[in-house]
């Protein structure tokens, strides 16, 4: 494992002093251990983490394997409330110690379900700089798959319980400019049912300005009539990079790493971040980051963005955060390579320039912003952090925090000289005007469908919220574009965009009212945000449930130039009935913590664990096969969607720590628990110690009848790590999360 270029060019880089250069490369060397997270709102995590701590690690504690003494699973140190896990063992011992078997299975239960995330260690950094509340509104900007926008998910949810989901009043966007990997945002955020979210699929460098009505909520004619740019609280920067960072798992990256990687990514990096910065509230934050070492991308992209918003926005120190985390300064001075054999010797844009033939200057694809500018020491750069492996037993990574400064923090812009906002686009340092410009005509082009542009100069929709003043467009108006919208507008901004609208139903709607009469849901469930995946509106199938920030946004915002994927989430659907009955509405298994706050609590049986067991044991039980009182209360209800409680507790042969709330179908004689197959396993490996599963069983019984041979496929044996390995570099991040098991 050695890569010339490399050495040669992070040594001219001066990334660590000479004497710590043969560690790093040592530890790049070194498998990278396996981490996690545990996800969910902070009771469940804390319960699961307690379950590691007092169950899995005792028995892992002390272990020798072959003579040899084997590590057991640590808290990784600077992670919140310990909540995030590593361990460092072989295939070996993996497949072959029983102990360590169990531990796997239980993990790869557990991330089925969404309970825990592999994710690499320095990747759950950037959201914990974020410092995301419920009320924020927040848009990562480069999400897929989505391991941060996980985190950021989690953050919005701070208020969740361990059985109900809250409903926060802020957003979050994620957004990825492959429509393959937004896809992927969308299932993996079912981990994590949010009406607060939405995922859209643009190219960040160039994200429109979305609207937002200044008084969703008020119709009144006599309210100001003006509509305002949404602005974000938080945004995440997570670029697309080279990934040197993740050598220590990408082995593709020793053979394919070339010094020329970073300088083409430059440009893109850095558009990205200008466009986060126009895109910021005024008290708002930026984490831009990267798995790669390399300054072009990281130091470089951070001057450029600087410079081209001058005295605007400041790094953030935030050396005081995650005390434990070892991390070293950002560089001050770097030397960007001109060709593939690592010619660092131009020490500016300009030398580099005069170099070149006249008639080849202009083919360069080097910009002035790869070099470092001349007032770096007015920038603090050093207050970038870079992730090193030898630090703390990690991947490579590289974050940089941005505000406002404080002079531009108390108004939202729009005080800002024009003159200023001239200088900043068009400073000498701004990457590929060209690109720039690109931005620049998308916004008019949004603003042209959204409001009256003959008003609105270029600087100041770029710069400055957007704002009308009634004159040239009324409130109504406003509300019957945003009706047309949400109902299938039939001139769409981009009509190759193929996904279903999203359109709210009216409080008073048949169906959804049925909906709620049969599920027996109070007053105070939040009709009005309710919507449907059609252009007609109609309510065919299934119901979503979003806040109001989101229904806002999506009423505001022609669907199709968001190219909004998904928004809120999917928590009622329609049950086909037999002809003459009427259809029937159930609360689905992912939906049912956002609903359960207005479920009628009398609505909700009461179960024990037995009941739990028989449910898990068989697809279909009886009603017969239930002891009481559990027995006679199921067979008093009618056929339909139900849910349970199972309160926490003990029985001889579990104990639950907190209470349950399952959904449950019952047909004429028989009741079902309404949770995929996954779900079902996961719940039983925690709580009965044993997968008891029907699935399970039938798998048991497949493995019996295919011989010995046939063992290493089933699901709860521990996989070949090295194959998961594979599948993250082919189909993940760069910095590639995975799952433990495909
Ligand atoms: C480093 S990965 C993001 C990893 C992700 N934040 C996570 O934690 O799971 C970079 C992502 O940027 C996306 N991307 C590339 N160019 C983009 C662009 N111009 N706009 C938005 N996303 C882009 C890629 O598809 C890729 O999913």
């Amino acid at each position: 494992m050695h890569n010339q270029r490399f050495a040669d060019y992070y040594k001219a880089q001066n990334i660590v002093p000479d004497d710590e250069w043969d560690q790093l490369m040592d530890a790049f060397r070194r498998p990278l251990p396996t981490t996690f997270r545990i996800t969910g709102s902070r009771d469940i995590a804390h319960t699961l983490g307690n379950t590691i701590q007092e169950i899995y690690v005792p028995t892992l504690n002390n272990l020798v394997f072959e003579g040899e003494t084997i590590p057991p699973p640590t808290n990784i140190p600077w992670y919140p409330d310990d909540l995030a896990w590593q361990f460092n063992v072989s295939k070996k011992v993996l497949r072959r110690s029983p102990e360590f078997k169990k531990f796997h299975s239980f993990l790869v239960h557990e991330t089925d379900v969404g309970n825990i995330s592999r994710q690499e260690a320095v990747s759950m950094l950037p959201p914990l700089f974020m410092d995301v509340q419920p009320h924020h509104k927040v848009i990562d900007l480069c999400a897929a798959p989505g391991s941060k926008t996980a985190q950021l998910l989690e953050a919005l949810h701070a208020d969740d319980t361990s059985t109900s989901t809250s409903i926060p009043p802020g957003l979050l966007i994620a957004n990825d400019s492959d429509s393959r990997r937004s896809h992927l945002l969308i299932h993996q955020s079912a981990r994590l049912p949010s009406p607060a979210f939405m995922v859209t699929n643009l190219d960040a460098s160039i994200y429109p300005v979305l609207k937002l009505p200044s008084c969703p909520h008020d119709n009144r004619r006599a309210v100001k009539k003006t509509s305002s740019q949404l602005l974000f609280d938080r945004i995440l920067c997570d670029v697309p990079c080279s990934g040197d960072g993740t050598l220590r798992k990408n082995l593709g990256i020793w053979k394919r790493w070339q010094p020329m990687d970073g300088n083409g990514l430059h440009s893109l990096q850095t558009r990205i971040l200008q466009r986060a910065m126009r895109m910021l509230a005024p008290d708002g934050r930026i984490v831009y980051s990267t798995c790669s070492l390399n300054p072009v991308e990281n130091e470089a992209v951070v001057a450029a963005a600087l410079n081209s918003n001058l005295g605007m926005f400041e790094l953030v120190d935030v050396s005081k955060q995650l005390p434990e985390l070892i991390r070293r300064s950002g560089l001050t001075t770097w030397s960007p390579t001109i060709d593939r054999n690592v010619n660092t010797s131009f020490g500016s844009y300009d030398a580099y320039i005069r170099s070149l033939p006249e008639d080849k200057r202009a083919d360069t694809k080097l910009l002035e912003t790869h070099w470092p500018p001349s007032n770096t020491e007015d920038m603090y750069l050093e207050r970038c952090m870079r992730i090193y492996p030898h630090l703390q037993d990690t991947g490579g990574f590289f974050v940089a925090v941005f505000e406002r400064k404080a002079s531009h923090k108390s108004s939202n812009l729009a005080h800002v000289p024009k003159r200023v906002a001239e200088d900043s686009d068009t400073a000498s340092h701004a990457p590929e005007t060209k690109k720039v410009r690109l931005e620049t005509s998308t916004q008019i082009e949004v603003a042209k469908d959204n409001i009256a542009i003959s008003r609105v100069d270029t600087d100041t929709m770029v710069a400055n919220p957007i704002t009308t003043d009634g004159k040239q467009e009324t409130i109504e108006q406003s509300q019957g574009q945003m009706t047309e919208t949400a109902h299938g507008n039939s001139t769409l901004a981009d009509p190759s965009f193929k996904e279903m609208p999203h359109t709210f139903l009216q409080p008073n709607d048949p169906a959804l009212l049925t909906c709620i009469n049969q599920l027996n849901l109070a007053p105070s469930f939040p009709s009005s945000t309710v919507l449907v995946r059609n252009p007609a509106g109609e309510p065919v199938r299934s119901f979503y449930l979003t806040n109001s920030l989101v229904k806002s946004v999506v009423q505001a915002n022609d669907y199709t130039r968001m190219r909004l994927m998904a928004s809120g989430t999917k928590v009622i659907t329609k049950q086909e009935a037999a002809r003459g009955t009427d259809a029937q509405y159930r609360v689905l298994g992912e939906g049912l913590p956002v609903v359960l706050p207005y479920i009628k609590p009398e609505t909700i049986m009461h179960a024990d664990f037995g009941a739990l067991k028989v449910l898990l044991q068989s697809y279909y039980p009886l009603c017969t096969s239930f002891v009481e009182p559990f027995r006679s209360e199921m067979e008093a209800r009618g056929p339909g969607s139900h849910v349970a409680r199972f309160i926490a507790g003990m029985s001889s042969d579990t104990t639950l720590s907190r209470d349950l709330v399952l959904p449950l179908w019952k047909s004429n004689v028989s009741v079902s628990l309404m949770i995929d197959k996954k779900a079902k396993s996961a719940l039983s490996l925690r709580l009965f110690g044993e997968d008891l599963t029907v699935a399970a069983r039938e798998q048991g019984r497949k493995k019996k009848l295919a011989g010995p041979g046939a063992e290493a496929a089933t699901a709860d044996e521990p996989r070949n790590l090295e194959d998961d390995r594979d599948r993250e570099n082919d189909e993940n991040s760069v910095d590639g999360d995975a799952e433990f098991h495909e």
